[in-house]
C-alpha cells in the first residue's frame, strides 16, 4: 500500500509566524505532500532555552493552522528526552507510524549548520530531506547529497525574533501573524 507522504516541519515556533505558515502551505500545494506536521520542539539542542512554555507554543500553532486539512500540530517530541535530537525523533516517528513516509523539512539556515546536528550523516543516509531557502542562507544546489532537495519556496524575511522584539517594543505587527495568534499573544501579554 502507498504510504502517506508526511512532511515533518520541526521548530521552536516561539511564536509561529506567517513565514512558517506560507512556506508550509507552499510545500503542501506545490511539492506534493499529503500532510505536513508542525512538530513543536521543546528544546533545540543548539538554542538557549528561553521560550514560552511548550504547551503555549503548541496552542499558538494549533490556532494558526485551524481549518487547513493538510496541516497538523504535533506534541510528539514532548514525550521524548530533552534536548530534542531529530535523529531520535525520526526513528521514533517511523516506528509509531509505519503507514507513513516521513520527509524532513528544514530551513536553509539549519542546513548550513547541519553537520552540528547529532548523527547528521545517518539522517541524510536514511531519509529524504527537503530544504527551502531562507534570506541570508544561500544554498549551493550542486553540493547537495542525492537525498536532499532544494525547494522553490518563496523567501519571506520574517523571524520569531523579529516578532518577539516587535511585541516587546509595543509595535502593532498583527499582519506578521495569523490573526488568532496575534489576538492570543496580546490577550495573554506574551513576550512583553
Ligand atoms: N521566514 C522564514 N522563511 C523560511 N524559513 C523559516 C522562516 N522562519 C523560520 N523558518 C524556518 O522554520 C524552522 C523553524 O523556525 P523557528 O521556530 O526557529 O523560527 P525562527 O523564526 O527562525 O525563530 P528565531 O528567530 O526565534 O530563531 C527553522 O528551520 C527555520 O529555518
Ligand atoms: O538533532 C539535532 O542535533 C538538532 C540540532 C538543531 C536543531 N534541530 C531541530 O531542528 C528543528 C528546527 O529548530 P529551530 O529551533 O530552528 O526551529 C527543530 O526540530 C530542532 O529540534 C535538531
Amino acid at each position: 500500500m502507498k504510504k502517506i507522504k508526511t512532511g515533518i516541519f520541526g521548530g521552536t515556533f516561539n511564536p509561529i509566524h506567517i513565514g512558517h505558515l506560507a512556506l508550509a502551505n507552499y510545500i503542501c500545494e506545490f511539492e506534493e505532500l499529503d500532510e505536513l506536521w508542525f512538530l513543536v520542539t521543546p528544546q533545540n539542542p543548539l538554542k538557549e532555552s528561553d521560550f514560552l512554555d511548550d504547551n503555549i507554543r503548541l496552542e499558538l500553532v494549533k490556532l494558526a493552522i485551524e481549518g487547513y486539512p493538510k496541516f497538523l500540530a504535533s506534541d510528539f517530541e514532548f514525550h521524548l528526552p530533552k534536548p530534542s535530537y531529530s535523529c531520535d525523533t525520526i526513528d521514533k516517528l517511523k516506528k509509531a507510524y509505519p503507514d507513513r513516509e516521513f520527509i524532513l523539512i528544514i530551513g536553509g539556515d539549519n542546513w548550513l549548520i547541519f553537520d552540528k546536528w547529532r548523527d547528521y550523516q545517518r539522517i541524510i543516509n536514511e531519509n529524504e530531506i527537503w530544504i527551502y531557502p531562507r534570506p541570508g542562507s544561500t544554498i549551493d544546489k550542486s553540493t547537495l547529497p542525492p537525498s536532499v532537495k532544494l525547494t522553490n519556496v518563496p523567501e519571506i524575511d520574517i523571524s520569531s525574533t523579529f516578532i518577539r522584539d516587535g511585541i516587546k517594543s509595543g509595535k502593532d505587527i498583527r499582519y506578521f501573524m495569523h490573526p488568532a495568534v496575534y489576538q492570543k499573544i496580546k490577550e495573554e501579554g506574551y513576550f512583553l
